[in-house]
């Protein structure tokens, strides 16, 4: 697909033209939430719940959108967040979009669950990547994944902590959703590796895999294990209250991505936007918070900058982008998401996102949840 088509609208026009080339069932394990979907819903809602106030005769021309990430340099404060199996959207897979995001200046989070090995993705980057964990029952193959990630280069390590199951996708069940062949969870070793297919049996093969592999007694003390077993910083992603912000900070994290998972995982869970200010404020400077969840276009950014994020992490716009025309197409999203960025900015009258102070307006309606 030529990269001007992608133009007009990003994140909508994105999303039309993966779904034309995907398999339904692929569009809706990407697309898809936990439950009836309203938490889904409700992530992008939460944006419309702001408006700006912009602030004229600032002088502001050339706004400053570079930030650091636990002492990563990026030049676009919106990174690409840990999604599984990303060959199934593109033979190159997570090569692909680490490419795209490296030629943005902007930061990837390679996923555990990445369909090309963690030390090739790391020889390919351009730009710095963590990597992310899920809290498994075999701990060796956690403490092994961290050296891995450790000796391969990544500059932090995010472990994913609201995930003790997975959610109930309803699609991914009436699609008896199983991975194509080729497409495999190679950083495993091969006894918690093989992921069974359930074509036809009203089963999801990645709900069957967590089931098997995934450990819902994994607590605080685990993740103060999992501190002693690096030196790389430590990122706790899906916390979403301040009770839980204070325990990652106690227990020695120095990131938090405050998250519902896309909407992926409890359904009815506060969206992350409403959850983020009292993270924000519950860690203040001990911990640098994040966000992710809903974010579609430039101004998403200024309003989560607002409330408190140093920075974002886009889902699904990247993974369409890459189903719709590979590292261009999310070279392209990253460049319009940019250009969105610079151009609120300009207008709100705002030279960096560190000076946001009454940026916001509540909008005076119910709100969505
Ligand atoms: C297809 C897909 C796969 C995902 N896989 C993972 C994963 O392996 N690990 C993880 O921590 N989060 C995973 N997530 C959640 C994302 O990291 C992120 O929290 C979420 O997509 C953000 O919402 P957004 O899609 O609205 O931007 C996945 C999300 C999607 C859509
Ligand atoms: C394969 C899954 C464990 C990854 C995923 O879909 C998710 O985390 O949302």
């Amino acid at each position: 697909m030529a990269t001007a088509q992608l133009r007009p609208d990003a994140a909508d026009g994105l999303e039309r033209a993966a779904r034309a080339v995907l398999p339904s069932s692929v569009a809706d394990f990407i697309g898809g939430g936990a439950g009836e979907e309203l938490t889904l819903a409700w992530e992008q809602q939460a944006f419309t719940d702001y408006a700006l106030r912009p602030r004229v005769l600032s002088g502001v021309d050339r706004p400053d959108l570079s930030v650091s990430m636990l002492g990563c340099a990026v030049s676009l404060p919106m990174a690409v967040a840990p999604m599984a199996y990303q060959r199934l959207v593109h033979p190159a897979g997570e090569l692909e979009a680490v490419e795209a995001a490296g030629r943005a200046g902007a930061l990837t989070v390679v996923p555990m669950l990445s369909s090309v090995g963690l030390e090739e993705v790391a020889d390919a980057a351009a730009g710095p990547l963590w990597f992310q964990l899920y809290c498994l029952r075999d701990r060796e193959v956690v403490a092994d994944l961290a050296r891995r990630a450790e000796r391969a280069g990544y500059r932090a390590l995010v472990l994913t902590a609201d995930a003790p199951r997975l959610g109930s996708r309803r699609r991914d069940l009436r699609n008896g959703f199983t991975l194509p062949p080729g497409v495999t969870p190679v950083n495993l070793p091969h006894r918690i590796g093989g992921v069974p297919g359930a074509p036809g049996t009203g089963a999801s093969a990645i709900a069957q895999h967590a089931a098997a592999t995934h450990d819902a007694t994994f607590s605080w003390s685990d993740l103060a294990w999992l501190r002693a077993q690096t030196e790389l910083p430590l990122v706790v992603k899906g916390v979403l209250c301040a009770e839980d912000a204070v325990r990652a900070a106690d227990t020695g994290a120095d990131g938090i991505i405050v998250s519902s998972h896309g909407g992926r995982q409890l359904d009815r869970a506060v969206p992350s936007l409403h959850a983020l200010p009292e993270v924000a404020e519950a860690v203040g400077d001990r911990c640098e918070v994040y966000l992710d969840g809903g974010v579609r276009r430039g101004t998403d950014i200024l309003v989560a900058a607002a409330l408190g994020a140093r920075a974002v992490f886009a889902g699904r716009p990247v993974l369409w982008a890459l189903a719709a025309g590979g590292a261009d197409a999310v070279a392209e999203l990253f460049a319009q998401v940019r250009g969105e960025l610079q151009e609120a900015m300009v207008l709100a009258g705002r030279s960096s996102l560190a000076g946001l102070d009454g940026l916001l307006s509540p909008r005076r309606r119910e709100r969505t949840c």
